[in-house]
């Protein structure tokens, strides 16, 4: 069954702008439409292996896809990918680091004005910053990964898995960090979880993801 297009009920508001899949397809799964307004967040989820993650990755241009993904004026075919994945983020389940020292990572956005806070929030001091990657627990590795990601200030936000690692106190420290960021840089989520209660948290609409359409859900 092929889904309709869906939309939050206040894009009135927002006429052509925010993040809008159309007819998005890769790895034989779609077509994807939906828009996701500037502030907004689609949670996303579903069985496992269905596609959530490739989704993500398509939207954020690093594989290939057929048709489009258009963030206010700019459609992702005319702009060039690494641009394109500046302004669209994806903060992976698992993440990459380069570098042997925490540091190295964060060069220029140890300047930014929101840094501070956010490690104070996610529980960091400033020391972390002389620590070696090696030594950092899988849940140290989430929180930092997506302080690098928000000082990066992109305009979408697109999040695998992003409390996956982490306890109940900073899963609540996370939700109200993106919360945060969504009303006041008005930017664009998409969030995948396998906790649905998560998601009717964090999210305005959610979606579960199958191989031919998204499906909108209702908290029961
Ligand atoms: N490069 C690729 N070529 C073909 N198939 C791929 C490729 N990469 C991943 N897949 C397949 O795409 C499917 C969807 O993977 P994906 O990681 O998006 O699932 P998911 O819904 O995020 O699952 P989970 O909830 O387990 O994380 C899987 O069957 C996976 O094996």
């Amino acid at each position: 069954m092929k889904a309709a297009p869906l939309q939050s009920p206040s894009l009135e508001k927002f006429p052509g702008q925010g993040l809008r899949l159309s007819n998005l397809s890769f790895l034989g799964n779609g077509p994807y439409s939906i828009t996701v307004i500037p502030g907004g967040c689609l949670g996303l989820t579903g069985k496992s292996g269905v596609g959530k993650t490739q989704l993500l990755r398509a939207v954020a241009d690093v594989i290939p896809h057929d048709g489009e993904c258009i963030l206010n004026a700019d459609v992702c075919s005319s702009v060039s990918p690494p641009i394109w994945r500046k302004m669209v983020a994806m903060l992976p389940a698992e993440s990459f680091w380069w570098y042997d020292s925490v540091g190295a990572h964060f060069n220029g956005g140890l300047l930014d004005p929101e840094f501070k806070d956010l490690m104070e929030r996610l529980g960091f001091s400033q020391d972390v910053m002389e620590w070696q990657v090696s030594r950092l627990s899988t849940g140290e590795r989430q929180r930092l990964s997506l302080i690098r990601t928000l000082i990066n200030r992109p305009r979408v936000l697109l999040l695998d898995e992003p409390t996956s690692a982490l306890d109940k106190k900073m899963v609540a420290v996370v939700e109200e960090i993106v919360a945060d960021i969504r009303f006041h840089r008005q930017i664009s989520c998409i969030w995948v979880s396998h906790d649905r209660d998560q998601l009717f948290r964090v999210a305005d609409t959610v979606c579960t993801v199958e191989t031919t359409g998204l499906v909108k859900e209702n908290r029961e």
